[in-house]
């Protein structure tokens, strides 16, 4: 060895050599590097893409889309390409089949304070033969009457927590601070307990399934009492000072209140947004036309849903049935608001 060695011109082959596999070595890794890294790039590309945000500027001049065509037929799928779901539009039972194999959780919120509790027995009730049967749901109750929660028997994989909070005497700041109690559940559990979230009011009943065709991204639920009203009719908040102000040229539906779904990290950008808008407008003690409904629907405007649920998945029992509402899923129960409500 040493003899090679001392000879210079074969030690400086073998130097070459070296130094050439070496660049070889280098270069091959770091092109499969570089390869293996634009894959990585272009997964995660796709993946922002599929799940970012669908934000549409202020001001946007567009008509305003449809919930039943002029053949009265219903449409299902907004101008942003979500989809509205009626029955009809999907096979629940693929749906099913896909969803259960996420092995998913899908958290769901309910509000009952005051006289509101007795509404609990028939939503639980009801909800345990028609919501989500099959799938993990966990449900939080916020009240601030924890021994009037009924004990309903739950199916297999389902809970109850019920979380205490204070009473109030006014029920607009009942309704409002529920944007607040949800940021913070999500903040302090969910995010860690949950796949999905829905928060849904408690005066109600699910008269028919409500399945995995429901979950999307971010989820909201067309108000039954406006899928057919021109847009400068909705009870949008009109005035420009608060931060729900939606001008009479904007709005593409009415959603309602009672329903906001979604994946448990989108639900706590609109319910941290919401909340954070009603703080500005009280401090300037304003309160917007339909409190926290009045701010979704601003948040909805500007931050489109991937998913819209049809008014079958919020009906209210007052109201006649229609040719294009085929199957009532759940709906508000008729309540004397003079009986149940803190104040008028
Ligand atoms: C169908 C629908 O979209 N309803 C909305 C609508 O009127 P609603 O008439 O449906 O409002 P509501 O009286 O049901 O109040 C909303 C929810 O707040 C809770 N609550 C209210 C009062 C009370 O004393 N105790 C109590 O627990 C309860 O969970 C109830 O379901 O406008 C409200 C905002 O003003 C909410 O946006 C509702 O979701
Ligand atoms: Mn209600």
């Amino acid at each position: 060895m040493m003899k090679y060695l001392h000879n210079t011109n074969t030690f400086l082959l073998v130097l070459v050599c070296l130094s050439l596999t070496g660049l070889i070595f280098w270069v091959y890794n770091s092109t499969s590097f570089r390869y293996k890294e634009i894959r990585i790039c272009t997964n995660l590309t796709k993946e922002h893409q599929e799940n970012s945000k669908l934000q549409s500027p202020q001001g946007l001049s567009y008509n305003q889309p449809s919930v039943v065509g002029p053949d009265g037929k219903v449409i299902a799928m907004t101008p942003w390409l979500a989809p509205i779901v009626w029955e009809g539009t999907f096979d629940s039972f693929l749906i099913e089949s896909i969803y259960k194999q996420q092995n998913i959780t899908i958290a769901t919120t309910v509000f009952a304070l005051g006289k509101y509790t007795q509404f609990l027995k028939d939503f639980l009730e009801t909800a345990e033969q028609n919501y989500f049967v099959g799938f993990r749901v966990h449900y939080y109750v916020f009240t601030d009457l924890p021994e009037q929660v009924p004990s309903v028997k739950l199916g297999e994989g389902r809970q109850l927590k019920v979380l205490k909070v204070a009473s109030s005497n006014r029920w607009q700041e009942i309704t409002l601070r529920r944007m607040e109690k949800l940021e913070k559940l999500i903040e302090s559990r969910l995010l860690n307990e949950a796949d999905y979230v829905f928060s849904l009011d408690v005066d109600t009943k699910f008269y028919g399934r409500w399945g995995a065709e429901s979950l999307g991204r971010l989820v909201g639920v067309l108000h039954p009492g406006y899928y057919q009203t021109p847009r400068e009719q909705f009870p949008y908040e009109r005035r420009p000072e608060s931060q729900a102000f939606i001008p009479y040229s904007e709005g593409d539906y009415y959603y309602g209140g009672a329903v906001i779904g979604g994946l448990v990290k989108d639900v706590h950008e609109v319910a941290k947004t919401c909340r954070e808008q009603l703080d500005i407008d009280a401090a300037k003690s304003i309160e917007a036309a339909w409190q926290e409904e009045s701010h979704l629907n601003k948040y909805f405007l500007y931050n489109k849903p991937s998913k819209v649920l049809s008014s079958e998945y919020l009906w209210q029992d007052f109201k006649p049935h229609t040719n294009e509402v085929k199957i009532i899923r759940f709906s508000q129960v008729i309540k004397n608001y003079a009986a149940v409500r803190p104040n008028p």
